[in-house]
């Protein structure tokens, strides 16, 4: 069978309506003891999920996600007991004080990274642990929370009506199964994809209008909210709760599923949870060593197989919704970018700058990078930014694009002070640039990355997005056939689900090009887009850089590639030692010796 047939097979609706009788039917099937088991793997999917979207998609790390789940068990279990609140009621209630909670730890954790973010979450396990130790007037203390109503004990009702553990078990699959569809359609969103670019680079993911704060903060606040159900769950399930339940090692066990399934896909974590709730089961002795067994899963998995069970059996999660965005549009290609008023450059330059400069100072400890750079970019027109190796080319973008904070000076874009301003923010005004290494995310497809692309356009609401309101659907539909249009003028298509990280380095740069064009910009920086393409993917890229100029906006090149430049540019700004020599049409630039000396004689022998 091929892997599109086995995905077709796995992706349709009468598969998965299948499987859902098939696992609803499983009371009637197995032992109570077994489906108390299918109830814990319900838990952990739920937990395995929790840490995949926190870990796996936005690349946060977390030792001591049991917290999140001990938040949720106490919450849950304190509601019942003590306001004989309803299941639907406790539920609910914990997903916000959970949810809650996951959006405080985000700003102290979203401030951090790798060890030191590791130490962060582990030393709030701990806390909460302790709490949960200490606080015996609320949590029961280490004597912990008992009377909890449960199928088990017989004690536990739903809507009135006694619920044994059959039905205690049909609650939990129609949760767990209502979960997954909701974090598939939000993965599969913009903002699912969103969290991937933050994961792999949050300086790339920043600069075509992510910001790395909110999807840190969505992501802590979603992850603990799952978690906490989980926690609802399993206090419920168990009529009883103690600390020692959310230890380190419950935390290790969730990343351990996380990580062993396949982090980053939907299938895996599934896999994952089945595998650490079924067999130390039925494999008892296991339980004395887990500890060590978990350490080794661990590193099994790192070394053999890194990318989980998912990975073994090619269980890779496509980033957007399967629509029918292959049925060409009947819209032509130059639609992919809304056509702004193509105004002369010459004629232009009477008018107001779309961009301003003014006496930029750029210092890296010591060295002067930029000296007083005062530059103009007018609609419509190429400006050629261009000057010797280490002359401040990039440091300029970089400062345009707030990378980097500028020493002293300012920049004003659209008469808007933009100064220090945050990179997503730059580019979400419509500043966009690519960088000097293409800065795609690498295990994403091209389609995917260049959905990427279209990320600040999208107005759909998360809500809209995560229950797939048919708003949000149709917009996803328009972008996917953007991304269709502008793989046909970059000649694309044939690599759409190719993940990028394993083409040429060509196509790689003409993905970045494209992926920027996406953005709808107002000005587009480009950091050396000639660099390393063969003959073909030069002659693609100028195609791409016409259109976009075609559609009235100003672009800054910077290359060394003089042919190139020439072919494109209206005028040139050099630079040599962070210092302005020269401002003009290229012919000028040719005959100024200030830039024969600096550049062109270089250039000539390098
Ligand atoms: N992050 C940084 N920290 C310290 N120094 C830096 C940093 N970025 C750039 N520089 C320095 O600033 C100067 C200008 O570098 P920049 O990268 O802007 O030059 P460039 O003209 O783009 O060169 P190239 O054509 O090689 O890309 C160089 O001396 C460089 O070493």
């Amino acid at each position: 069978m091929t892997k599109s047939t086995f995905h077709k097979i796995t992706d349709s609706h009468f598969t998965k309506l299948v499987l859902f009788l098939l696992f609803a039917f499983i009371p009637f099937v197995f032992a109570v003891n077994d489906v108390q088991l299918f109830i814990f793997w319900g838990i952990n999917i739920l937990l395995a999920q929790s840490i995949n979207l926190l870990s796996g998609f936005a690349g946060q790390i977390s030792l001591g996600h049991a917290a999140f789940y001990a938040i949720g068990a106490y919450t849950s279990g304190i509601l019942m007991t003590n306001f004989g609140l309803s299941l639907v009621v406790t539920i609910l209630v914990t997903a916000l004080v959970n949810g809650l909670v996951g959006y405080l730890l985000s700003f102290p954790a979203g401030r951090v990274k790798e060890f030191y973010l590791a130490m962060m979450t582990l030393g709030f396990g701990f806390i909460i642990q302790e709490v949960a130790k200490e606080w015996s007037s609320v949590t029961g203390g280490v004597m912990g929370l008992s009377g909890i109503p449960s199928p088990q004990l017989g004690t536990f009702t739903f809507l009135g009506i006694p619920m044994g553990l059959a039905y205690y078990y049909w609650v939990v699959l129609i949760i767990v199964v209502f979960f997954l569809w909701m974090f598939k359609n939000f993965v599969q969103s913009y903002f699912g994809r969103s969290f991937l670019a933050v994961h792999r680079s949050e300086l790339s993911a920043a600069s075509i209008g992510i910001s790395p704060q909110y999807v840190k903060q969505l992501a802590y606040t979603v992850s603990a909210l799952m978690a906490g159900v989980a926690g609802a769950l399993y206090a419920h399930l168990m009529g009883y709760i103690g600390s020692n339940s959310f230890g380190m090692m419950q935390s290790i066990e969730i990343l351990v599923m996380g990580i062993l399934g396949g982090f980053g896909t939907i299938i895996g974590p599934i896999l994952g949870a089945g595998f650490l709730t079924f067999i130390p089961n039925k494999l008892q002795f296991i339980q004395e060593y887990q500890l060590m067994i978990y350490a080794f899963l661990l590193v099994v998995s790192f070394l053999i197989i890194p990318q989980g069970f998912a990975g073994v059996l090619n269980l890779r999660t496509s980033l957007y919704k399967n629509l029918k965005h292959k049925e060409k549009s009947p819209l032509p290609v130059h639609n992919v970018l809304a056509k702004r008023e193509i105004i002369d450059s010459e004629a232009n330059r009477s008018n107001q700058p779309i961009l301003t400069t003014t006496n930029v100072i750029k210092d890296f400890s010591g060295l002067r990078a930029l000296n007083g750079i005062s530059i103009k970019l007018y609609r419509g027109e190429i400006l050629g930014l261009i000057g010797p190796n280490g002359s401040g080319k990039s440091t300029l973008v970089n400062l345009i694009s707030g990378i980097y904070p500028i020493t002293s000076g300012k920049i004003s874009f659209e008469d808007h002070d933009i100064t220090n301003k945050q990179s997503h923010y730059i580019a979400n005004r419509g500043i966009i640039r690519t960088f000097q290494d293409p800065h795609n995310v690498a295990n994403m497809t091209v389609r995917e990355n260049l959905l990427l692309g279209n990320h600040r356009l999208y107005q759909s609401g998360i809500l809209s997005c995560t229950i797939n309101f048919k708003r949000s659907l149709v917009e996803e539909q328009e972008m996917l056939v953007k991304v269709e249009q502008i793989m046909d003028l970059s000649e694309l298509a044939h690599y759409a689900d190719d993940q990028v990280g394993n083409l040429p380095y060509g196509i790689q740069r003409i993905v970045e090009v494209a992926r920027a064009i996406l953005a709808e910009p107002k000005i587009l920086l480009l950091d050396e887009p000639a660099a390393g393409l063969s003959e073909t993917e030069l002659k693609l890229l100028i195609q791409l850089i016409r259109y976009v100029k075609s559609r009235g906006i100003p672009i800054v090149l910077i290359d060394h590639h003089m042919e190139f430049v020439a072919s494109l540019v209206d005028r040139v700004f050099v630079l040599d030692s962070g210092e302005e020599i020269y401002s003009g049409d290229m012919k000028g630039m040719k005959q100024n010796k200030q830039v024969i000396e600096a550049y062109l004689g270089v250039a000539k022998h390098a």
